[in-house]
This record gives structure tokens, sequence and C-alpha cells, in this order.
């Protein structure tokens, strides 16, 4: 439901309580986020302590989007979001996430793995597979399903809260505080497991981050609660409903900006989050960097992120030529993985290459998503965001899983303790970047054709 006249000053007015609104979901966000990468710098403690394959790990990773796919999650999620509104829905999901997480942490502990609750049961299926692997899919499965449609209900509050105010500078903190959790995740995640590399030590962290975050989500519930109370009384407010109808899917697709935008989408972040999956692993196998480090290096990523996106956004507010820079940043991702991919492992090219993706990461996010509103009509936007993230999630699960399984054959009959050969999976992100700048191609011809605007400045004066 959209407000779309406030005659008299309401909370979100006041600019302390907005932007501390934003404080509190922000901060939600970062524990999300900070869980779903935690086990991304572990994959070779994964490997040689719970025996898990590469394929196994990407299996695992790609367990993230099954249920959110296979059950059209984030749908359900958008329509309950619709009917029962942010405040149920946010909590309702956080706990999914924190629950998920539990499930995560429990398939890493002694006590599961020494014939714990559920080991039996676990065991006596899909022998191949490890007990603990079977776990933790079931608990990042339920993780991703929460993760996911948190970032769609804060995505609303952003909209309730900001609109017609700060609400792409909102936006382009919220997710600078997100990659921050991505950040803590890549440099902390290994260190945290400690002398004795226990690797359920920063999945219980995670967990208790978790918690936290769902407590500072309670206290914007609070602020949100009296926003209602105050909408509810001002009988001036006129509201318009935007709930997602099942209708909505068909006409989207008959929309080719829609169907372009969601493609680059499901490309582009299909190399750069599975990616980032395996890279630490790849910083140790092709770069010789220490396990401990390796995450770090990979936290240049994000660092990037967090400084470039909102100055990106600030540029295509005031300037435009988000269509363009949508190329380029596919271009960017070409290079960057073709570093990765065939020249040398020189730590020097490993700086270089994360250092380019950084900047298509943040060119790519901070041009595609405000451009969506462009290309869809307000009132179909909540279905919109909903089928692009579920378009999205289908390239995160296939991607981890693909990545792994070409790791291990291309590794087969390494002899024991030789370096892994990250050649022809990152081949396979190089040809998602092609593929995305192939679609960035069309989608700014099309723009052109149709007059989408995207060229155009966010802001008009
Ligand atoms: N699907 C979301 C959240 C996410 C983070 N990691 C995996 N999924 C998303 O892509 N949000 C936009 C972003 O740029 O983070």
């Amino acid at each position: 439901m959209a407000i779309t006249k406030a005659a008299s000053l309401s909370i979100r007015d006041s600019k302390s309580a907005r932007w501390f609104v934003l404080l509190t979901v922000s901060f939600l966000m970062l524990t999300g986020y900070f869980f779903t990468d935690i086990m991304s710098p572990l994959q070779g403690m994964l490997r040689d302590q719970m025996g898990w394959s590469n394929s196994s790990y990407g299996t695992f990773a790609g367990s993230y989007s099954v249920l959110n796919v296979f059950c059209l999650m984030l749908i359900f999620g958008g329509i309950i979001l619709d009917k029962a509104g942010i405040r149920f829905t946010g909590t309702f999901f956080v706990g999914i996430m924190i629950v998920g997480a539990f499930f995560n942490y429990y398939a890493m502990t002694d006590t599961f793995n020494n014939g714990g609750l559920g080991y039996d049961f676990l065991n006596s299926f899909l022998t191949d597979y490890k007990p603990s692997l079977k776990m933790a899919m079931i608990g990042y499965a339920l993780f991703g399903v929460g993760v996911e449609i948190a970032g769609i209900t804060v995505s609303r509050i952003i909209v309730k809260w900001f609109k017609g105010k700060e609400m792409a500078l909102a936006m382009g903190l919220e997710m600078a505080c997100a990659r921050g959790g991505m950040l803590i995740a890549f440099s902390a995640s290994p260190w945290m497991t400690g002398a004795d590399k226990i690797i359920s030590r920063p999945l219980a962290f995670g967990v208790i981050l978790l918690v936290i975050g769902l407590l500072a989500f309670f206290v914007h519930n609070m602020m949100d609660k009296r926003l209602d109370a105050e909408v509810a009384a001002d009988t001036s407010v006129v509201a318009s409903e935007e709930e997602f109808k099942a209708s909505d899917v068909f006409l989207l697709f008959k929309n080719p900006g829609f169907i372009l935008i969601s493609l680059l989408c499901v490309l582009f972040y299909s190399a750069v989050f599975p990616f980032t999956k395996f890279a630490p692993d790849l910083m140790v196998q092709k770069y010789g960097f220490a396990e401990e480090f390796s995450g770090m290096i990979v936290g240049l990523l994000p660092i990037g992120t967090m400084i470039l996106t909102p100055i990106f956004g600030a540029f295509m507010d005031k300037k435009g030529k988000s269509a363009s820079i949508m190329m380029l940043g596919s271009l960017l991702l070409i290079f960057s993985h073709t570093i990765f991919a065939f020249l040398p492992g020189n730590t020097g090219f490993a700086f270089a290459a994360m250092i380019v993706l950084g900047f298509a990461f943040s060119f790519v996010p901070a041009a595609m998503w405000p451009s969506v509103p462009k290309i869809i009509p307000e009132s179909r936007l909540g279905s919109a965001y909903a089928m692009i993230f579920m378009i999205q999630n289908v390239g995160l699960m296939l991607f981890p899983m693909l990545l792994g399984a070409v790791l291990d054959s291309a590794n087969e009959g390494l002899a024991e303790g030789a370096a892994l050969n990250y050649t022809e999976p990152m081949m396979l992100m190089v040809g998602c970047g092609i593929a995305a700048l192939v679609v960035a191609f069309f989608l700014r011809v099309v723009d052109k054709k149709r007059g989408y605007g995207l060229d155009l400045p966010n802001i008009q004066e």
C-alpha cells in the first residue's frame, strides 16, 4: 500500500526519525549479508575437515536459492507482504532466516557430526552426500528464503519512509551497509575459526548477530506502528494499492525492457555472487595467498562498492547514462574475469582484477535498480521486483553448482596437495559476462526505440 499524499506532518517528516529507521533496517541487512557469505572463505576448511568436494560446496552455495526457485517463495513473500504488511512479513521472515542460520551452524558442530539429532536420518539416504552437507543445505535454503524476502521488505520500508525525500541516497546507503556485512564475512570469518580452525565458531557469531538484527527490526516495528497510526488518523491521506497480482506477471513478460533487465540481472549477478563464493579459494589456489588473508583480498570488492555505488548512483541521478553504464559494467566484468581466467597467478593481477570487478559491481547495481521504475509502471513495481529477484535466484542456484562441478572435473586426478586449476570455472564466468554485455547492448537499443529514458537523469529538474 503506498501513501500518495500526506497533508499534515507525520513521523516520516522528521529527519531523525526516518534516518533512524534506515539505520535499524540497514543493520538488519548487514547481519543478513554477513551470514550469506560467512562460509565463503571457509571452502578449504570444509574440504579438509568436513570432506566436502568442490561440487558439494557449490551445491551448498546454490541451496540458498532452491526454495526461492522451486517453491516460488519470492512470489509468495510478495503476496504475504501485500496482505499481512511490513511488520508481520519482516518479523516472520527474519525469524525464518535465524532458524535456517541455526541449522547451518548446527551442521558444522561436533555435536551433530558425532551422531547428534538428525544425523542418522540424514545419513540414511543419498549416501554420496555427507550428513553435514545435507543439514547445512536445509539451513541455507531456509536462510535464503528469509534473507531475500527480508531484503524485499526492507526496500518497501525505504520507499514508505523516504518516498519524495532522499530515497536514492537511502537505498544506496542501505546497500552499502549490506556490502559492509559481506566485507566483515570475507575478512573476519577465517580469523574467527581461531588457531584450532573451528568452522562452527563464525557461524555461531553469525546467528547471534542475526538475533540482534531482529531486535533492531523490532525497534523499526515500533516506529512503523506509530506511522501507520498517524496515517490512519489523517483522513486526507489517500492510499493506493500496489498488490502483487498473478495477471501482472503475464503483462511483465510482454514488456521487452522487463525481459532484458531480468536477463541482465541474472547474468550479471551470476557472474558476481557465485564467483565470490569461490573467490577466496581462487586466491589461495591460483595466487598463493594464505587462507586467513584470502577473504581480505575478496573483501576489496565490497569495500569498493560501499564507496562507489552511492557515488555512481548520485552521478546517474543527476546526469543519467544508466543504459550506457550497464554496458560499461558488463564490459568490466568480462575484463576482470578474463584476468582471473587467463593471466598468470601474479598477486598484482589478483588485486587489479578485484578492483576492476569492484567498479563493475558498483556500476551495474547503481544503474539497474533505479532503472526498473522507468520500464515498469508504479502499480506493477512490486510484482516486477519479485519476478526479477526470482529470475536472479535461478542463476544464484545453478552457477555455484556449475562452478563446483566444473572445478572438480577440471582437476580430476590432480596430485595430492597440488593447487587447483580455476581456468575452466573462470571461463564460465567470462561467458556470463559476454552474455550480460550482449543483453545490456540490446537493452540500450530497446531503450532508444521505446523511450524508457534509461540514459536520462533519474532526478528530473
Ligand atoms: N538477491 C539480493 C540479495 C542477495 C545477496 N546475495 C545474494 N543475494 C540482491 O541481489 N540484492 C541486490 C544487491 O546488489 O545486493
